[in-house]
């Protein structure tokens, strides 16, 4: 049995990876939003009540969840040296260059060092220089410094674990963040991948965020066995599509022999492929009205030689292309928000495509879009609705705040 096995959108769902809101969410400040990522801070307390309605709706649909926070906590486990060398990492990763204060901050983090989960949130959480000031009286800079001047970043947006990295068959894309703020998110993965008892050396990596061009999970879908589709978009680089196609075809276990290049406006409310367009049923899918139209898509397969790939450009329309390479005569697009063009761009806004599906059929949405919600029904979907007030804030879904590890195979 593989630690990480999914080769769809739709199988069943048996695993999935979460991370709930923590304190790096209280360090949102107006002045830090844009930079951060964030459009509004949440309210901590309700969207951590909502994202536990999230977790319990998919412990009861038969979905084990574990926790990023917890496997990293279980990293840390295994020993003092890998304990340091991650807080090493991060340190360094947050641009702290003097080694005065690499070596205070590694001593402050070290007093969690008993309670490792503590320690990992509060990495996560960031740090402030108040946090570690523990002589006031030793130079001048200390002494003139403002306390509440932020030493490390909080990482905000971890709750959307689909982004640091993405399952692809019985591996994952290790990704190059686009932003400096959620490039430190890849950490976690790295150790776990490397690291934790239950997947070190069973996870074969398709990309490495040390790979100099950016990609995010939510830019990657898995539609079947043999074809997964990437958005060219804000988010993710051609270049970085290319070198994932490279990868994958380069590796003799995995199945897939054809990546489509979907090419997606670049703009925040598009930021990734799968806030305007996820697979909800075999021949369903929910999508925002204003992709549609010509769409470009490029279609990689393997080349003759390991380092090159095949590329043909196509413009088509989306039903055309999925039906294509689903091997369906026709598919189902449902439009977010419908006919309405201002429902169509409040709910998308507010994540109505961004669906997690459990089951073919089955989908896991933000109650608060009830125009999609509703025509989704209407298609003979099973809608399971999750209070969403806080969570969509951050401008993710359910499909964002999560990674699925295993789903059964169709
Ligand atoms: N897969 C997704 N659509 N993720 C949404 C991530 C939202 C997050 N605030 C960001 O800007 O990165």
């Amino acid at each position: 049995m593989y630690p990480i096995n999914v080769k769809s959108e739709i199988g069943p769902l048996k695993k999935v990876m979460l991370h709930r809101p923590g304190r790096e969410i209280e360090k949102l400040t107006p002045d830090t939003l844009r930079h951060l990522l964030f459009d509004d801070i949440p309210y901590l307390r309700i969207a951590q009540e909502e994202h536990d309605a999230f977790a319990d709706l998919l412990r009861s649909h038969g979905v084990g969840v574990v926790y990023l926070e917890q496997l990293m906590a279980e990293v840390l486990e295994q020993s003092d040296e890998i304990r340091d060398q991650f807080l090493m990492q991060w340190i360094h990763e947050a641009a702290i260059s003097t080694e005065r204060w690499q070596q205070r901050i590694y001593e402050h983090m070290l007093q969690y060092a008993d309670n490792p989960l503590e320690l990992v949130e509060k990495t996560m959480e960031g740090l402030i220089l108040g946090d570690v000031f523990f002589n006031q009286n030793e130079s001048l800079v200390d002494m003139k410094s403002d306390s509440s001047k932020v030493l490390i970043d909080p990482m905000p947006n971890l709750y959307f674990t689909r982004d640091p990295f993405a399952s692809i068959g019985n591996g994952v894309s290790l990704n190059r963040m686009y932003s400096i703020t959620r490039g430190r998110e890849t950490i976690y993965g790295e150790y776990i991948f490397r690291y934790h008892p239950d997947f070190a050396g069973k996870v074969k990596l398709y990309y490495d965020r040390y790979y100099p061009f950016n990609i995010e999970g939510g830019d990657i879908l898995n539609l079947n066995e043999h074809v997964i589709a990437v958005g060219i978009s804000q988010r993710t680089r051609a270049e970085a599509i290319e070198q994932l196609a490279q990868n994958i075809f380069a590796a003799p276990e995995a199945e897939i022999n054809t990546v489509l290049a979907f090419d997606i406006p670049d703009s925040r409310a598009f930021m990734h492929l799968d806030t305007v367009f996820t697979q909800i049923d075999r021949d369903k899918f929910s999508i925002h009205p204003g992709i549609l139209g010509p769409l470009v898509v490029y279609e990689i397969t393997p080349g003759d030689s390991a380092d090159h790939v095949k590329v043909k450009r196509t413009e088509t329309s989306l039903d055309v292309v999925l039906a294509k390479h689903l091997g369906l005569d026709r598919v189902t697009l449902i439009a977010c928000g419908g006919q309405d063009r201002i429902a169509s761009e409040r709910e998308q806004w507010n994540d109505g495509s961004n669906t997690l599906c459990i089951a073919p059929g089955v989908v896991v949405v933000y109650q608060r879009n009830e125009v999609t919600n509703e025509l989704m029904r209407e298609q003979g979907i099973t809608v399971l609705e999750i209070p969403s007030a806080e969570l969509s804030r951050g401008r993710g879904g359910p499909r964002c705040m999560s990674m699925p590890l295993v789903r059964e195979e169709l």
